[in-house]
């Protein structure tokens, strides 16, 4: 589907697809049933007519009763005509609203990996949700009406100079003027509060879902709602904004609501006064007549008009914020077949800055790993360690430089192709609600129930199993079954050990875990690793003395590489982490022989 950026009435039409003979019937049908709602008033126009025709003997009125059933049958036209405008709208909208979503995921899913990094999957369903659920609630309900507006007008204009040409001129001028005023309400600068607005809102409602989900925090930690700063900020943002946006609509509000209702009021002593001069007294009294009860659908059309513009800035605005989402940029897939010739990673004088920053988070990187051997890289936080190893399984491209996985360039990979040499454990590990089985077997899903359960007890997992009501069947997630932080790593690492992929990336694999769960966890490593092109991100130094090297990265470039004695004996960076790491492990130690 063709995601350029859109007028709303053209992305409409595009996300209705085969339904948009759907939507134009809504639109004609609405612009009918306006058309039609004025036929009442037609029929009333004659009725009195007919009752001034044989004043005093009402009697001869004999064709006031087929006036009548004329204005019921306009009446009932009108209505019918709206009820079926209304079922095309609300088929057309579950149309859209499918054909958005489906959109969406599409573009989700070809998203580039790191995409999901700076969009949390609940930031992105809410963005979905309110803005297909904003669009669908404009299409069914707002569209019909905004037709109706559309042709309202022309015919309201029609009626108002096919009787007499001055009393229609007392009920036009001051709509023409209520239109300066919904321009003050709605055009110029305006129409962009409406995105601020909805910015503020978004904002808040992120700040809010956050706030929610730290509770336990709060709670622990017996802080006070102050200190969520973001959420109140937001709020107090939002409440600023909704108020300032409240206090300029003051004006032109008051102007507009006087205006279109100054017909009602302005027809009774203008008619007055132009009764003395007219040569037909009882015309121009029936016209009068027909006149004051006609101006009421003037008003109403008015306040149509501007709820319907508003409805119209907010769903523009969300159909913009969808094709945000839609002008996602997948990574340009290559073509490259055929078997790796080695396994060996090489980086080349990459440079990579993160989407929206103007500072690289690695400058002019060159570390090769070559086949079969484990590279560990340590260093400060924020020195680039998790972005450099992201580049392999290709959750961004470089901006310079290139990653090469077996001497060909990760671009040159089919998407599927390059992660299917690849596993990569992550630092905080998703299961997901599904049997231990399915999430073993998720990078595999061919895996046999033998093979997975090979795995789990190679990535040390038998005492999970066996604690579990139905072991390898149980779903995490349901009935209260939930692991720790190094249990959930331990399953991770039993999906990478049915893999078997040639390459392993590891992050942080051992962060959450405690001594128990990281000796277990090594344990896992061990036969994961075995034979594999490894690169591993530690802080904890223990962990990769005995690597074949250690490459020590600091704000985004490697500053020493080496064996772990190598680095030692140079005196540098790592010399001094090491020493750092050991006093330390060896201030735990003493502190708990104190207390012993
Ligand atoms: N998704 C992102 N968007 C923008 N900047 C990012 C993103 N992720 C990381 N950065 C920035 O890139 C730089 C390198 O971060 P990176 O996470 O690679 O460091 P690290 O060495 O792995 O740190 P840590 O040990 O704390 O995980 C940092 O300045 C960080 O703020």
């Amino acid at each position: 589907m063709d995601v350029q950026k859109k007028s709303l009435f053209a992305a409409l039409l595009l996300f209705a697809g085969s339904y948009r003979t759907l939507l134009i019937w809504s639109w004609i049908l609405a612009g009918l049933s306006s058309v039609l709602s004025i036929g009442p008033f037609l029929c009333i126009w004659l009725v009195i007519r007919e009752l001034f025709g044989v004043l005093p003997d009402f009697s001869r009125a004999a064709g006031i009763v087929r006036f009548g059933w004329m204005a019921v049958g306009f009446a009932l036209a009108s209505i019918a005509c709206y009820f079926a405008s209304l079922l095309c709208s609300h088929f057309a909208a579950f149309r859209v609203e499918k054909n958005m979503r489906k959109a969406a995921i599409r573009a989700i899913m070809d998203a580039p990996l790191g995409y999901f990094n700076a969009n949390a999957s609940g930031k992105l369903r809410k963005i979905i949700d309110d803005n297909v659920g904003l669009t669908h609630a404009f299409l069914a309900h707002q569209l019909p009406d905004l037709a109706g507006a559309a042709v309202m007008p022309l015919a309201i204009l029609a009626v108002f100079f096919t009787f007499d040409w001055r009393l229609g001129l007392v009920c036009l001028a001051p709509l023409l003027l209520s239109l300066v005023f919904l321009q003050r309400m709605m055009g110029g600068e305006q129409s962009h509060a409406m995105h601020q607005y909805l910015n503020a809102l978004e904002t808040m409602n992120t700040a809010a879902v956050e706030y929610v989900r730290s509770i336990p925090v709060v709670k622990v930690f017996q802080q006070t709602v102050h200190s969520f700063k973001d959420f109140r900020e937001s709020i107090n943002h939002y409440w600023q904004f909704a108020s300032e946006f409240a206090l300029t609509c003051r004006v032109p509000l008051i102007g507009f609501m006087i205006t279109i209702h100054a017909p009602s009021l302005l027809l009774l002593p203008v008619g007055l006064l132009l009764i003395a001069t007219a040569p037909d007294y009882k015309r121009f009294l029936l016209d009068l007549i027909f006149y004051m009860l006609f101006i009421p659908v003037g008003t109403t059309m008015m306040s149509k008009i501007m709820y319907v513009g508003e409805s119209v800035m907010a769903a523009q605005e969300a159909v913009d914020r969808m094709d945000a989402v839609l002008r996602t940029q997948p990574l340009a897939a290559g073509r490259r077949s055929g078997a790796l010739r080695h396994t060996g990673i090489c980086f080349d004088q990459v440079t990579f800055a993160y989407p929206g920053k103007s500072e690289p988070a690695l400058r002019k990187v060159s570390l090769t790993v070559p086949p079969g051997k484990t590279y560990a890289l340590v260093g400060p936080s924020g020195g680039g360690k998790t972005t450099l190893a992201s580049l392999v399984p290709r959750f961004w491209d470089v901006q310079a430089g290139s990653v090469k996985l077996g001497g060909v360039d990760v671009r040159d990979f089919p998407e599927a192709e390059l992660l299917r040499q690849i596993a990569f454990v992550f630092q905080n590990t998703r299961l997901f609600k599904a049997s231990l089985l399915d999430n073993i077997r998720a990078a595999k899903p061919e895996a046999s129930r033998d093979e997975v359960l090979r795995a789990a007890h190679l990535a040390q997992c038998d005492d999970i199993l066996a604690k579990l009501p139905q072991g390898l069947d149980t779903v995490v997630g349901r009935g209260g079954v939930y692991l720790s932080g190094g249990e959930q790593q331990r399953i991770a690492l039993a999906r990478a050990i049915v893999k078997d992929a040639p390459v392993i990336v590891l992050d942080e694999a051992t962060a959450f875990a405690d001594p128990e769960n990281e000796h277990q966890i090594q344990r896992a490593l061990t036969h994961l690793t075995q034979g594999k092109t490894v690169l591993v991100i530690a802080h904890r130094l223990s962990s990769v003395r005995q690597v074949d090297c250690i490459a020590v990265l600091q704000q985004g470039g490697i500053v020493e590489s080496g064996t772990h004695e190598q680095l030692l004996s140079r005196q540098g960076v790592y010399a001094g982490m090491w020493q750092e790491y050991q006093t330390a492990t060896s201030w735990k130690v003493g502190r708990r022989e104190n207390h012993a």
